[in-house]
């Protein structure tokens, strides 16, 4: 493993491949996120969007390439917040804090949940909270991480429209204040847009990066207008096209080999996605945190550096895998 500290840049990719088994997940992929930048991946289902999060966040290890990261921690946001039930929501978020003394460590949760406006909500517990207000917490527990580089994973999938609407409106607030790199994994093109400085495009198995599509509207957007609609219209043509392309190459392949049992259904097994979301490939929206963490990290809510081994010289910092 070579360390190396590059400040020009939050997450770079140089060449990474993950293969399972046979199974070719990741094939080549280049990609970087500048310090501050906000960047969204977008994909089929199954093409390797969350395999990518968790290689960058440390949780596994490439085949093959290079990862460098050069914030000083890097903290990850899933699906589902994950957030321990016996706990009230200011333990919640003092767990990410655990080495600083009680007193301080009670403050500085405080000033978390006023930052995601849950400033007197410390003595609740999760189960008293909406998905929404769930998802707060998880954001405050992942800044009170200190981490500068943020990973997302289909963070507000779970959430209705609305309640969505809302936290875009706070992250990229305190994505702003706080100077984060983001690299947030989507399958709502229209987010994508809303959000992201750069959206990226990732093939379908084996996940490669298709193309890049910069956002150069002005800040802050709305999901609903033409503009975000219009450029999610072309992002949603190109992904189309790249499944359609996929169904055809897997069914070139399958008939020269028997079909493998897949566990999930995959995007071409699947309706075409409707115009501007890649949504409707996903069945596996519930399942898919389950199936690419495991409960051990995943109870770890937001994982960070700290709390994982193999991301501790990259993410304390700054550092490269390989
Ligand atoms: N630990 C693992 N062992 C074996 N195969 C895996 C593992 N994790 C992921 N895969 C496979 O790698 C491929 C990419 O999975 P991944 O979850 O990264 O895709 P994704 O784009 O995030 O999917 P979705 O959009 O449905 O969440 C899939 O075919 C999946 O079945």
């Amino acid at each position: 493993m070579t360390v190396q500290v590059d400040r020009q840049v939050a997450v770079r990719l140089d060449a990474v491949s993950k293969r399972y088994g046979d199974l070719l997940a990741l094939d080549r992929v280049g990609l970087s996120v500048a310090p501050g930048e906000f960047v969204c991946l977008l994909g089929a289902s199954g093409c390797g969007k969350s395999t990518l999060l968790s290689l960058v966040a440390g949780l596994d290890e490439p085949t093959a390439g290079q990862i460098t990261t050069t914030g000083r921690r890097v903290a990850m946001m899933f699906q589902e917040p994950a957030l321990f039930p016996w706990l009230t929501v200011a333990a919640n978020v003092e767990m990410a804090m655990r080495e600083l003394p009680r007193r301080e460590r009670r403050a500085r949760a405080e000033e978390f949940l006023e930052m995601v406006h849950l400033g007197g909500f410390g003595r609740k517990r999760p189960h008293e909270l909406s998905g929404g207000m769930r998802q707060r917490v998880a954001l405050a527990r992942s800044l009170a991480q200190d981490a500068d580089v943020l990973l997302m994973d289909e963070p507000f999938g779970a959430l209705d429209a609305m309640t969505r609407d809302l936290l875009h409106d706070e992250l990229e607030r305190i994505w702003r204040e706080r100077e984060l790199s983001v690299l947030f994994v989507t399958h709502n093109v229209r987010e994508a847009v809303r959000l992201g400085d750069r959206v990226v495009l990732l093939s379908s198995r084996p996940g490669k990066v298709v193309e890049e599509f910069p956002v150069r509207l002005a800040r802050p957007r709305r999901t609903d207008s033409a503009e975000v609609a219009t450029l999610a219209a072309r992002i949603t043509d190109q992904l189309k096209q790249e499944v359609a392309r996929h169904a055809e190459t897997s069914g070139r392949t399958s008939a020269a080999r028997p079909a493998e049992p897949s566990p999930r259904p995959s995007a071409e097994q699947t309706a075409t996605p409707p115009a501007e979301t890649a949504s409707a490939e996903t069945a596996s929206a519930q399942n898919h945190t389950a199936e690419t963490v495991s409960a051990q990290n995943h109870t770890e809510g937001t994982v960070s550096a700290r709390n994982h081994p193999a991301e501790t010289a990259s993410a304390r910092n700054g550092g490269a895998r390989s």
